[in-house]
């Protein structure tokens, strides 16, 4: 069980002054100004919980992970990680914890991978048939022996990510705190990344706090969702919900071979945004109530269409909606 009570963490900036004078005084009396990165955060995550923790960037996600792994100390507030505190006790807490950070391995680079699981089992002390267990079972769920012998470098993103899934959980640890494990995928490794994280949580019953930028990843997986904004809890609650409360249209642009003139009419099920008059109209629509296919098939009837193009809602207006 994760307990985040009152979290906070600020930073000290440096002076911007330019006397070097003042700029040494502000530092040693401590009067440098201050940024909070996490302010006043509070939750509780319960075992077997899938949740993720989404915000804009600098929104102080990696600043609550590193308070939760015991990496930075909190300005004030608490953390227990099943009772214990990271920053008091954190090899007894490292041992509860497996972290992957999608934008950076936590293995040897030039070494094959096996090697990099020895060297992640002797720092754990993890005996040689617990080993072998675990890698046992690794590989069923993972297909490690596809490259075990391959150096870490040689590996492709998605190989990786799954090299870094077996490493954070060769411990055995209850929690999982995973930082972007899809970023940089195509569409394909997502898919199989995503349906291992599912059997992660669901089969090995492990706890998982995932940051993403990715909706998908948060729809796909979560039960529940933490929105973080400027350092501050801006939702806590489930994806359905939140799902509702984004709302936000799809935008959609169309290129028609002459100009058209659209009257913007709610029977449509579209609205009509630029362009209307000319040949590059932007309508907008929801998803939920209707698909892109039926949008373009009654803009057909305004004139030919020769090019469109569909953006999804930009990430952080979602999170604005969220508010
Ligand atoms: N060591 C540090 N010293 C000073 N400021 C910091 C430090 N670490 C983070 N910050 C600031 O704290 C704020 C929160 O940063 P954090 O890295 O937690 O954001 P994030 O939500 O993880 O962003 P991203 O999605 O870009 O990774 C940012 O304004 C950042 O500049």
């Amino acid at each position: 069980m994760i307990e985040v009570n009152h979290l906070h963490k600020s930073f000290r900036m440096p002076s911007k002054d330019k006397s070097r004078w003042k700029r040494l005084k502000a530092w040693a009396t401590g009067r440098e100004p201050a940024k909070d990165a996490v302010r006043d955060i509070s939750f509780t995550i319960t075992k077997g919980e899938f949740v993720g923790y989404i915000g804009p960037n600098g929104a102080g996600k990696s600043t609550t992970i590193k308070m939760l792994t015991g990496i930075l100390h909190p300005t004030s507030g608490e953390v227990l990680i099943d009772g214990l505190s990271p920053h008091k006790e954190r090899r007894k807490v490292v041992r509860r914890l497996g972290v992957v950070f999608g934008q950076r391995s936590q293995l040897w680079w030039d070494l094959p991978v096996r090697d990099s699981f020895d060297i992640l089992a002797a720092m754990y002390r993890t005996d040689e048939q617990h080993k072998k267990r675990m890698l046992a079972e690794l590989d069923d769920l993972l297909t490690l022996h596809e490259f075990m012998d391959t150096p870490v470098r040689k590996l492709s993103l998605g190989q990786r990510m799954r090299a870094d899934l077996a490493a954070a959980m060769l411990h055995e640890p209850d929690i999982l705190f995973l930082d972007e494990p899809t970023i940089g995928l195509d569409v394909v490794a997502k898919r199989n990344i995503r349906k291992l994280l599912a059997s992660v949580n669901r089969e090995f019953g492990k706890t998982v706090l995932l940051t993403t930028h990715d909706m998908d990843d948060i729809e796909e997986l979560c039960s529940r969702v933490m929105v973080i904004n400027h350092g501050a809890l801006a939702y806590d609650g489930t994806t359905q919900e939140l799902r509702e409360r984004i709302g936000l249209p799809t935008i959609l642009r169309v290129t028609f071979r002459e100009s058209v003139a659209v009257p913007d009419n709610a029977q449509h099920g579209f609205s009509v945004g630029d362009g209307n008059g000319g040949t590059e109209l932007t309508v907008h629509f929801n998803r939920h109530e209707m698909q892109a296919m039926e949008v373009l098939r009654r803009l057909e009837q305004f004139g030919a269409v020769v090019d469109m193009h569909m953006e999804e809602p930009d990430f952080e207006d979602v999170i604005h909606k969220v508010y």
